[in-house]
């Protein structure tokens, strides 16, 4: 019999996935799995419970939770050399990874999603010791990403970035950084870089166009040194994708990326603060196969 372990955050979101867990089990266990759960208890918790599920044989890792819990499991089953399917309920405040993916907020229609067993082995990306999902960056504005409160983003979306964007707008400064990008070197004065996975970053849906999620590349932004004036152009072009033809701005892919800075320069994991930098990252091509949607596999081949 298949083994499924499903890893949930009892407090995320709403805490609406406890309510389901029931008919969730039954469902599973009418499709022939043999479940068991996890409920986190605190941070970090997810990643040990993933390591205890790889340990134990589970066939199928089920994460339900928001990004954060994503985060988690993914970094407990990347290191290890036999690593089960892993299927995403998203219940969180911030689902980009799923969003990503074409996996819906609703709990039943993303266990169907797993139930019908269509898996994708997808990219998954390394800095340093952490692994990510969706992207990785620095610069004080990508502080924003835990500056926002949770709440703020859940009812004003991309807004709520705006208005604490501007709150920091007087403290953003260039910092000088060398960056290594595959075959290219960079030196020079930079607002922020962004290293990404997926194109589905904190509502701006067109950040990053052209990532692809089992490319083995990641999309690569770089705001060169801007007045502050400048700056509102770019991220307000941002908006609507056209932010990346911009002459302060350097779009590319790439698969291993190295970033030294002269001052000290935070580094930001999926939207938290993973320690500072220097850091060198890399892109762990189809690393986790993850259940998906036929309009994820569709658009996805649309953009061979
Ligand atoms: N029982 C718990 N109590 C408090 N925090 C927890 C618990 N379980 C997990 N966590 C932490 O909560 C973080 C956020 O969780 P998650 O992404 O699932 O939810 P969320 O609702 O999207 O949260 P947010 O958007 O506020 O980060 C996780 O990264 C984890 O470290």
């Amino acid at each position: 019999m298949k083994r499924a372990r499903i890893i949930y955050n009892p407090t995320s979101g709403r805490e609406a996935f406890k309510k389901e867990l029931p008919a969730v089990l039954e469902r599973f266990e009418i499709a022939g799995y043999e479940t068991s759960t996890h409920a986190t208890t605190c941070e970090g918790d997810a990643i040990e419970a993933a390591k205890t599920a790889v340990e134990r044989g589970y066939d199928l890792v089920v994460a339900a939770g928001g990004d954060g819990t994503i985060n988690e499991v993914i970094n407990g089953i990347a290191e290890k050399d036999f690593r089960p399917r892993l299927g995403i309920i998203p219940v969180g405040t911030t689902n980009d990874f799923a969003r990503a993916l074409f996996i819906p907020r609703n709990i039943s229609n993303a266990v169907d999603i797993i139930l019908n067993d269509q898996s994708m082995p997808l990219d998954i990306g390394k800095v340093n010791d952490h692994y990510f999902i969706n992207i990785a960056g620095g610069g004080k504005l990508t502080e924003l990403t835990y500056e926002v409160p949770s709440k703020l983003k859940t009812m004003l979306g991309q807004l709520a970035y705006y208005m604490k964007g501007i709150e920091m707008l007087p403290s953003l400064k260039p910092t000088s950084v060398r960056i290594e990008y595959d075959d290219e070197v960079l030196e020079d004065d930079i607002m922020l870089f962004l290293i990404s996975n997926t194109n589905s970053i904190g509502g701006f849906e067109k950040l990053a166009p052209t990532a692809k999620l089992d490319d083995g590349y990641f999309d690569v932004i770089i705001l060169k040194k801007t007045n502050l004036a400048e700056f509102i152009r770019i991220a307000t072009l941002a908006l609507r994708g056209a932010h990346l033809d911009h002459k302060n701005v350097i779009y590319t892919k790439a698969k291993h990326i190295k970033v030294e800075t002269s001052e000290k320069m935070q580094l930001n994991i999926d939207g938290e603060f993973g320690g500072l930098l220097p850091g060198e990252f890399k892109n762990l091509k189809q690393h986790v196969e993850i259940f998906v949607p036929d309009e994820f596999v569709e658009k996805n081949d649309e953009a061979e």
